[in-house]
């Protein structure tokens, strides 16, 4: 019988280690086995800025599988609608974006957990989640290996970071620099000294809490930085990154040969 996995990365930020994360933005199972090989603690399917649906998901949770790494889903939007479609396919660790309040952060948590655990999900029998009712215990634990990250990614998020992070239920935050810089009036520079306050100001709201943080930084720099001051939950790259200026560079190299 196969018995439902731990969840490496929850094992990992509840011990305080470093999980280091990959983003899979090009919603391609090909690419996101490629990246789920690489050794990586966790990776992130993203549905809300890549053209995901409910089955290229779960097609990458399917390759996902096979590998000693945790896939998380980051859906579009809180519609708990969603979420159950994302649960029952078997998506246990999502990351929520632009979580503003403790009140939203609480109807994320409720609409990922059954009635009898205080939630509003959605009840079926068998689905993709519980390996098509052959586990059969599946309703009662899920929310035992269930992850949730909330995204910081504004000035209403920032100023309530604290109340967020100590919701039951949320198990990290996690900031989203590329928005957080954009609503703060700093597009494209989450280094600016502004935008370097407010994610100081997450991470201390989250040790506050006692929760880990998080944050997507593609530059070594910058990841090497963060995981210094204490992030523990960090993306440092992406599959369209690593593609893209991959290829960029590579052909530049020749053509500054030629030239
Ligand atoms: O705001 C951000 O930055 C994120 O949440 C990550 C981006 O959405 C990711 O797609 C990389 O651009």
């Amino acid at each position: 019988m196969l018995q439902e996995r731990k969840n490496i990365l929850k094992v990992l930020l509840n011990e305080n280690r470093s999980a280091i994360g990959l983003w899979c933005s090009l919603a391609e199972a090909l690419t996101t086995e490629v990246i789920a090989g690489s050794g990586v603690d966790w990776l992130l399917i993203d549905a809300e800025h890549s053209p995901n649906d409910l089955r290229s998901v779960v097609l990458q949770l399917q390759v996902a599988a096979a590998f000693p790494c945790e896939p998380v889903v980051r859906l579009p939007s809180d519609d708990p609608h969603q979420m159950k479609q994302f649960m029952d396919g078997g998506a246990r660790s999502l990351m929520i974006p632009n979580v503003r309040s403790a009140d939203q952060a609480r109807a994320v948590v409720s609409a990922m957990r059954y009635a009898p655990f205080g939630g509003i999900r959605g009840f079926s029998v068998g689905h993709r989640a519980n390996q098509f009712g052959r586990i059969k215990d599946y309703h009662r634990d899920a929310r035992g290996a269930q992850f949730l990250a909330a995204q910081i990614e504004c000035e209403k998020g920032v100023a309530n970071a604290a109340e967020i992070a100590a919701t039951d239920g949320v198990d990290s935050l996690f900031v989203g620099p590329g928005d957080l810089s954009t609503n703060l009036g700093a597009m494209g520079n989450p280094n600016a000294e502004h935008v370097q306050e407010a994610i100081a100001s997450v991470l201390e709201a989250a040790r506050t809490a006692g929760k880990p943080a998080g944050i997507l930084a593609p530059q070594k720099a910058d990841a090497d930085r963060y995981l210094a001051d204490g992030f523990t939950m960090v993306a440092v790259g992406s599959d369209l990154g690593l593609l893209a200026r991959g290829a960029d560079n590579l052909v530049a190299s020749f053509r500054s040969e030629v030239a």
